[in-house]
C-alpha cells in the first residue's frame, strides 16, 4: 500500500466500491468494526506479548468522532483487549465499544465496564482435563495452553513445526470440547475450546441492528473473521436495499478462506492503520 498518509485504496469488488461508496456518503451512519490480533495488532509469538499497532488508537481516535460507531470485535477476553490496545480514557475514542469472546462479552469507553455471561460449566472441566489430554498425546510438544477465562486455548507457534502439531491436536481437542459441551475455534496457529452459541457473525449484525447503521466497514485476519464476513454479505442482501459493506482483509493471503472473500486485501495491521487515518482523513 502506498505510504502517502491521504492514500485511501480501491476496493476491488463492485459490493465492496459500493460499501466504500455509502461510508463515504453517510459517515454518520457507517459502523466500522475490526478484529484486534493480525488487524491492529501484529501476530508475534507470545500472545500476552501482542499490542495495537503503534499508529492504532491515533488512527481509530480520528476516525471514531466521524463516523456512527467504531467498534472492536475480538476472540480475547474485553478487558484484556481494552488493556492491550490502550483504549480505555482517549480523547475520541469515548464511544467506543469492545465485544470480546467472540461477542459473548462487552466493554464500553462510556461505563468503562464489562458485561460478560454466566461462566459456561464445561470450561472448568475442559481446563481440568487439558493437561491430561495433551500430555496423553504424542503430538502436543512445543502446545501451551493460553487461559482466557471464558475459553482456553491451545497455541501451536512456539512449537518445532506449527502447522503439524495443530493439525495433529485439532481432532482429539474437538472430541474433549464437545464431551464438555464446547466447540473448537480454529485461528492461526491456535485452537480455542470455548462455549458455543456467539460468533463474530451474530455479534457485528446485532451492533449493526443496534446503532440502526445504513453501512459496515469489517475488517479481520483470521478464521474466526469467516462469520463477520458472512453476516456483512448478508447485511448486502437483506431487504428491498441492503446495507452496503466493505471487507477488508489483514495479511494479504495468508488465511485464503478470508482473503477470497474480501474487497480489500491489505499486507497487514500497519496497513489497516494506513486506510483507517486515510479513511479518516477524507472524512
Ligand atoms: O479475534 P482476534 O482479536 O484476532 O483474536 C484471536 C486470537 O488472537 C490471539 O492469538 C493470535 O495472536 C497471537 C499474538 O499475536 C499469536 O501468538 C497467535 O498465534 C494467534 O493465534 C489470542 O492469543 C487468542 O486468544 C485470540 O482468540
Amino acid at each position: 500500500m502506498g505510504s502517502h498518509p491521504d492514500h485511501l485504496p480501491t476496493p476491488t469488488t463492485p459490493a465492496g466500491l459500493e460499501g466504500l461508496a455509502a461510508i463515504l456518503a453517510r459517515p454518520d451512519r457507517a459502523v466500522v468494526a475490526l478484529d484486534f490480533d493480525g488487524t491492529l495488532a501484529d501476530i508475534v509469538p507470545d500472545p500476552e506479548q501482542a499490542r495495537a499497532h503503534p499508529g492504532a488508537v491515533a488512527a481509530l481516535a480520528a476516525l471514531a468522532p466521524r463516523v456512527a460507531s467504531v467498534a472492536v470485535i475480538t476472540g480475547r477476553p474485553a478487558d484484556v483487549a481494552v488493556r492491550y490496545g490502550g483504549f480505555a480514557g482517549v480523547p475520541g475514542l469515548d464511544r467506543l465499544v469492545v465485544l470480546g469472546h467472540y461477542g459473548a462479552e462487552r466493554w464500553d469507553a462510556v461505563s468503562g465496564t464489562v458485561h460478560a455471561p454466566a461462566p459456561h460449566p464445561g470450561v472448568a472441566a475442559v481446563r481440568a482435563a487439558l493437561p491430561g489430554v495433551l500430555h496423553g498425546l504424542d503430538a502436543w510438544h512445543g502446545s501451551w495452553v493460553e487461559e482466557k477465562g471464558q475459553a482456553v486455548a491451545v497455541h501451536t507457534r512456539r512449537a518445532d513445526d506449527p502447522q503439524a502439531v495443530f493439525d495433529a491436536l485439532r481432532a482429539p481437542l474437538g472430541r474433549l470440547a464437545a464431551e464438555h459441551g464446547l466447540i473448537v475455534e480454529p485461528g492461526r496457529l491456535v485452537l480455542e475450546l470455548r462455549p458455543p452459541g456467539m460468533d463474530k457473525g451474530v455479534a457485528l449484525a446485532e451492533y449493526v441492528r443496534e446503532t440502526d447503521a445504513e453501512s459496515v466497514l469489517y475488517a479481520g485476519d483470521d478464521l474466526g473473521d469467516l462469520a463477520a464476513f458472512a453476516a456483512v454479505e448478508k447485511l448486502r442482501t437483506e431487504g428491498p436495499d441492503g446495507i452496503p459493506g466493505l471487507l477488508v482483509c489483514s495479511g494479504g493471503a495468508e488465511v485464503p478462506e478470508l482473503a477470497e472473500r474480501a474487497d480489500l486485501l491489505v499486507p497487514g495491521p500497519s496497513d489497516v492503520v494506513a486506510f483507517l487515518s486515510a479513511l479518516a482523513q477524507r472524512l
